[in-house]
């Protein structure tokens, strides 16, 4: 039996390690190679339910009925063992119900595996570009709900735990999906701690900075909405960047035309314009203008009551449930912010200046 308190010491580095106390032990459990053997059936190939850059991802069962998800490095994969390392140690530390929770580890020899919740429904891109299995289109519910709990993981990982946390790779694959539909970040490996104490301001900053992500997901925002990738190089250039085109589109008042066919007629107007109304916060060029994590989270569950209120009205003048939306007006906040010059969307850079870069330096070595 492992002592938690050693477990801990040697963890936030205060004990020698010796190199089985590399991973911390105590937090989760340890795995034997053999019991992940048993687990996937030996690493059975109808076991495998996904493949990143640095190896397998398999279903499994533990020996007291568990069903879980076993990330298995290739051995050939120097870097992955650093960023699967590095995945343990973080996510041993942060517990939410928006972020997949790991179970424990295994390292043997070459091999080294995590052990991970399982997600059923996979990732939201297999569903967004129709690679799961069962594919169906997403009502717009679902998509807002997904939306939703990324913005709480995402809101806990900024300010929640004692350090922020900066993922550093959040996309559409990154958020997992159980059978609830709710979405839980994923995929830690890349992930750095900030300081523990931050402004609001300065975590825009230092997100911005250290992920180099475009307004935290507000892509993935978009991908929910227009049911397309980032980037399309398959259609006419106008339209291959998605955020520069949907910015296009809004300030032309031709922004339905670009929405996912399938969500037509089914979004309440007041609930598009609040929900574009935080999207385009999100990438406004200016880091430090975009809106914190936390009235993100709060502006998207009101975009939700504003539909559910809305699908409520509608049911009572159409009990059959067979009703569509008339298209939205735009908010004046929406149409002046489209107004910008649309070129500023389409420099991806990291929309700092260099003071703001300075200050955000000093920051952290404060
Ligand atoms: N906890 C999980 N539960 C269910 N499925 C999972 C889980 N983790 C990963 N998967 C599946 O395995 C796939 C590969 O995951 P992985 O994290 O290895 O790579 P990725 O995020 O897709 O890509 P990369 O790491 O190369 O950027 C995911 O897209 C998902 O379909």
């Amino acid at each position: 039996m492992k002592n938690p308190l050693g477990s801990l010491l040697s963890f936030l580095g205060l004990k020698k390690k010796s190199p089985r106390s590399e991973l911390p032990e105590g937090f989760c459990s340890r795995f034997s190679l053999a019991q992940i053997e048993a687990a996937t059936n030996n690493f059975h190939p109808l076991s495998i339910i996904g493949k990143g850059a640095f190896g397998t991802v398999y279903k499994g069962t533990l020996h007291d009925g568990t069903i879980v998800a076993i990330k298995r490095l290739m051995s050939s994969s120097y870097g992955g063992r650093g960023e699967l390392k590095n995945e343990v140690r973080l996510l041993c530390q942060l517990r939410h119900p928006h972020l997949v929770s790991l179970i424990g580890f295994c390292v043997e020899g070459p091999e080294m595996v995590v052990v991970l919740e399982y997600m059923s429904r996979g990732s939201l891109a297999d569903f967004l570009f129709g690679i799961g299995k069962d594919h169906v289109p997403l009502s717009w519910k679902h998509r807002l709900h997904i939306c939703i709990g990324a913005a709480r993981g995402l809101h806990y990982l900024l300010s929640g735990a004692k350090h922020a946390v900066f993922h550093c790779d959040i996309k559409s694959s990154k958020m997992l999906l159980d059978e609830e539909w709710c979405c839980k970040l994923s995929d830690f490996g890349l992930s750095k701690l900030g300081p523990s104490t931050m402004s609001s301001k300065a975590l825009i900053r230092m997100e911005t900075r250290i992920t180099g992500t475009y307004g935290y997901m507000a892509p993935e925002y978009a991908f929910l909405l227009f049911g397309r990738p980032q980037y399309d190089s398959t259609l006419p250039e106008e339209k291959q960047n998605l955020l520069v085109w949907a910015m296009e589109s809004l300030r032309e008042g031709t922004i339905h035309h670009a929405i996912d066919p399938y969500l037509k007629g089914r979004i309440a107007p007041e609930c598009l314009n609040k929900y574009l109304e935080i999207a385009s916060r999100c990438v406004h060029p200016k880091g430090n203008e975009r809106p914190a994590m936390g009235e993100v989270e709060v502006t998207l569950e009101l975009a939700m009551e504003l539909q559910g209120r809305a699908d409520s009205e509608m049911e009572s003048i159409y009990p059959s449930g067979e009703f569509m939306y008339e298209e939205a007006s735009f908010s004046a906040f929406i149409r002046n912010f489209a107004g910008l010059d649309s070129l500023y969307y389409s420099e991806f850079g990291s929309g700092l200046s260099d003071s703001d870069s300075n200050n955000v330096e000093n920051e952290l070595s404060s």
